[in-house]
């Protein structure tokens, strides 16, 4: 039988601001194709963690291995090349740029992975089901269609991990059930391996398995409920 290959590998890992210790020593693996919630108070250390996993941020102690890479061991260009090739990340601010058009958007993302390519952009738009939407500005988008075209943004480097932090925290009911479909669809098609931070339990059901984190601990982890 084939054991699951690891996607995130932590020992011990740690992250203080001053005499904040935001990630309390942790151990935690996560299998590729896993789609992991994590969910605690505000201020519990949630974005911490997924800053370290996408190598946004770096960690004050123990080891961290993303997809096979040592993230302590890079250095800046070497994080910046990690984040490219391996990583898409969603926020709960779309942060897209209100002049330019859902195309474009996605397009800019491209220009800072590789190079610009329309037809590819374009095709990231279709699979998240905005064909038809190209050429609308942000402004001219519903909540949800943002957070799609968002989506369209973080898949366009075929990632092998993406991370998504709050990313139906603006949306209502509605939104929010579409945006977690989509990230269902994807993955079951792309494979990549998801960790998704949330306050709401319902959102949370969505992912195969939960953490908990409380104070910068790791309190509880469990198989999820499955998505309602
Ligand atoms: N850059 C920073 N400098 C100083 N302290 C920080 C920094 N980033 C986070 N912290 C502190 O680390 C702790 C964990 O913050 P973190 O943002 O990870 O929590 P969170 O669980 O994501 O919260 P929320 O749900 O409110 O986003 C908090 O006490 C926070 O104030």
């Amino acid at each position: 039988m084939n054991e699951a290959r690891m996607i995130v590998e932590t020992s011990q890992l740690t992250r203080s601001y001053g005499e904040i210790v935001a990630l309390k020593p942790l151990d935690l693996t996560v299998p590729e194709g896993e789609w992991l919630s994590v969910m605690g108070h505000s201020g519990s250390g949630k974005s911490t963690l997924l800053n370290l996993i996408g190598g946004l941020d770096r960690a004050t102690a123990g080891t961290l291995r993303v997809c096979g890479a040592d993230l302590a061991g890079l250095d800046e260009n070497g994080r910046a090349r990690f984040r490219r090739e391996t990583v898409g990340i969603i926020f709960q601010q779309h942060h897209l740029v209100p002049h330019l058009t859902a195309l474009e958007n996605v397009m800019m993302a491209q220009y800072f992975h590789s190079v610009p390519d329309g037809a590819e952009a374009r095709g990231a738009l279709e699979r998240v089901g905005l064909g038809r939407r190209l050429r609308n500005r942000p402004g001219e988008l519903s909540g949800g269609e943002q957070q799609r075209v968002c989506i369209a943004r973080a898949i366009i480097n075929s990632p092998r991990i993406l991370l998504a932090d709050e990313p139906t925290g603006n949306l209502d009911h509605a939104s929010t059930r579409m945006v977690l479909e989509l990230l269902r669809e994807l993955r079951g098609a792309e494979r990549f391996t998801v960790v998704l931070v949330t306050h709401n339990p319902e959102v949370a059901r969505w992912g195969d398995r939960t953490i908990h984190l409380d104070d910068g601990v790791l309190v509880r982890d469990e198989r999820s409920g499955g998505a309602p």
